[in-house]
């Protein structure tokens, strides 16, 4: 008899087609992300399900004892209860390395979109507004190539947008990370700083950590205060690594010059968010990952481990806080003699 699974976000037909070859499933076909009452429901008798951004909790998996695997089509997790997990024996799997060049395409593309006014210009010519006067100052942006740029996370993404910064717009780099990169800064001629001197000295800071305990509004009034008035901020990690509100009033105070946001504090943003009223703000609706080509590679890779998770063997991309559960000779056992 082949697992059963449940699929809860949508998927290609040759996704779907490789887990059927293996699994017998059932998958969300409702409108928009599955509610999680549903999920819930959905989930009481597999083994495994594939999701993208689901809440995982105690309750959750309370509610699902046959669960050997949740596989994430995302590569950051900040939506898992590790603790739980490890408590429940279910693996977790993300999708690292496959969207690492179309985040930073995207980082860059909310660099330039910021410094260089885009949105704000595009709608000015669009709405009738460029006229002969109008070759006037207030139209004009700051520079990206030759600017200092510091980023926050220095992991796959961050070398990817190193790689852009120093080699296509020779810009100067700092970095921060937990750990320092000594093989980064040899390549491309990249410096370790601390926080505080990083905030002080970019033009543009771009933050690409995961949401962790440790990075919790690791951005805060303290830090946009660091920063220089006609510095930009650009945020494609997870909205909560920000204190919200301490970023809306360096934007209405003038001590920062611009952001550009793919992520928010809340999902979907509210259309009231202040963010969304100011013209030096440039905001995207969460997709860094959204290309054709990377999303299917996500999909494809969340396939691999979600099969892999419930025929006994090990799915490669299991994160690394829960990769201990593999070493659990009695995890298999279990969980796989039992059924
Ligand atoms: N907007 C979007 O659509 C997307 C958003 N993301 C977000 O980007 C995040 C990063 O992805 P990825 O590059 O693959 O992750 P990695 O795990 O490869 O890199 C994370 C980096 O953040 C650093 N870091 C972690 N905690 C801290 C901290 N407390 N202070 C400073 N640095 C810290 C790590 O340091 P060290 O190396 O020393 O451990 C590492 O350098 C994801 O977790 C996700 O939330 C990702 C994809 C798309
Ligand atoms: O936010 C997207 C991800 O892959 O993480």
């Amino acid at each position: 008899m082949k697992p059963k699974v449940y699929i809860a976000r949508p998927i290609s037909q040759e996704v779907e087609e490789y887990i059927g070859e293996h699994c017998d499933y059932r998958k969300w076909e409702g409108e928009g992300r599955i509610p999680l009452d549903i999920l819930m429901e959905e989930i009481k008798d597999v083994e495994g399900v594939l999701v993208q951004h689901a809440p995982v909790t105690d309750k959750l998996l309370e509610g699902a004892p046959n669960l050997k695997v949740i596989s994430n089509s995302a590569v950051g997790y900040d939506s898992f209860d590790l603790e739980a997990m490890k408590r429940h024996k279910v693996l977790g799997t993300h999708t690292p390395f496959v969207l690492d060049e179309t985040v930073a395409d995207l980082v860059f593309s909310l660099v330039l979109a910021t410094a260089r006014r885009v949105p704000e210009l595009n709608n000015f010519v669009k709405q009738g507004k460029w006229d002969k006067e109008t070759e006037s100052h207030d139209l004009f942006g700051i520079d990206v190539h030759h600017a200092t740029m510091g980023i926050i996370g220095m992991g796959r993404i961050g070398e990817k947008i190193v790689r852009r910064a120093r080699l296509g717009f020779e810009m100067d780099v700092l970095y921060n990370s937990r750990t320092p990169k000594p093989e980064l800064e040899e390549k491309y001629g990249i410096v370790y700083s601390e926080l505080e001197t990083l905030l002080e000295k970019s033009d543009f800071v771009v933050l690409i950590v995961p949401l962790t305990p440790e990075t919790h509004h690791l951005m805060g009034e303290k830090q946009f205060e660091k920063m220089k008035n006609s510095a930009i901020f650009i945020n494609c990690a997870r909205g909560a690594v920000v204190d919200e509100r301490a970023l809306i009033q360096a934007l209405e105070t003038g001590q920062i010059r611009g952001a550009g946001l793919d992520v928010f504090e809340q999902e979907p943003v509210s259309p009231d968010n202040p963010l969304l009223q100011m013209e030096q703000v440039v905001a995207l609706p969460h997709i860094g990952s959204a290309t054709e080509k990377t999303r299917a590679a996500m999909a494809m890779k969340a396939a691999e481990n979600l099969v892999a998770g419930v025929t006994g063997k090990n799915p490669p991309d299991v994160v690394k806080e829960l990769q201990e559960l593999l070493e659990d000779p009695h995890r298999f056992s279990e969980k796989f003699n039992s059924k």
